[in-house]
């Protein structure tokens, strides 16, 4: 977990609020490539809770390389997910494997692997209720605003965010579309995070932009119930 990452007091009175700061997923892909993200990722990490690697063309073993990398460089285990592949999440050390609805149940994983986070994309709330009962440690629910990264599609909307959070007994994570500016909003409709991709990996500062999101997301917590 990041070192800028802690915890507040949980508040007394009517209004819960949750004890820690919202987190922030860094998602590989788009036009990044491989190499250049394991860079990225060394440089961003204190400032973001989890990075993942989503690479749909990439091989085992350039996975499993790119993984042993990240850590060769700084990035502590703890911090990296690997979407869809168990095997390469488990043979890397990585502390989470991110499933979609193509990868195996979560509930199949569970047993497997015990003291792996488990994710669960999904992009409507009985989905996210769903991923819940199978066991997902946590949905990643999106994508919520338009983005070049879903080219042509229509955001889903924070109020279908807000559902899919009543709906769904663990935390959500919001994305697609998540920019400094419109992350509090995210947070004040629910989700216990934001995950962002080109934000980060596109921009001309990662270091700056990861920054940018961190304080976004401090500034919003309180406003979380
Ligand atoms: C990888 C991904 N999954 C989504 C979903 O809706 O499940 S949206 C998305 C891309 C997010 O990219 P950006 O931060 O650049 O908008």
């Amino acid at each position: 977990m990041s070192s800028e990452k802690d915890s507040v007091p949980r508040l007394s009175g009517a209004v819960e609020i949750r004890e820690t700061e919202p987190e922030i997923h860094l998602i590989s892909g788009g036009g990044t490539s491989l190499d250049s993200f394991v860079l990225i990722s060394a440089a961003v990490h204190p400032f973001v809770d989890y990075i993942h690697l989503r690479e749909k063309s990439c091989t085992a073993n350039e996975l499993y390389h790119a993984v042993r990398e990240m850590c060769r460089l700084g990035v502590p285990p703890g911090q990296i997910v690997v979407n869809d592949r168990l095997d390469v999440a488990l043979a890397s050390g990585a502390a989470g494997v991110q499933l979609a609805g193509h990868s195996l149940p979560a509930a199949a994983v569970r047993p497997l692997a015990p003291g792996l986070r488990i994710g669960r994309s999904v992009h409507s709330p009985d989905e996210a209720a769903a991923a819940a009962a199978e066991g997902a440690d946590y949905c990643l629910y999106g994508h919520i605003y338009a983005s070049a990264s879903k080219p042509g599609l229509p955001g889903r909307g924070l109020d279908r965010l807000a559902e899919t959070v009543r709906a769904c007994p663990v935390p959500v994570i919001a994305i697609g579309g998540i920019e400094p500016d419109n992350a509090g909003q995210v947070i004040s409709r629910g989700a216990a995070g934001i995950a962002v991709l080109s934000g980060i990996c596109g921009a001309s500062d990662p270091v700056a932009a990861a920054m940018s999101y961190r304080s976004a997301v401090r500034a919003a917590r309180y406003e979380r119930r």
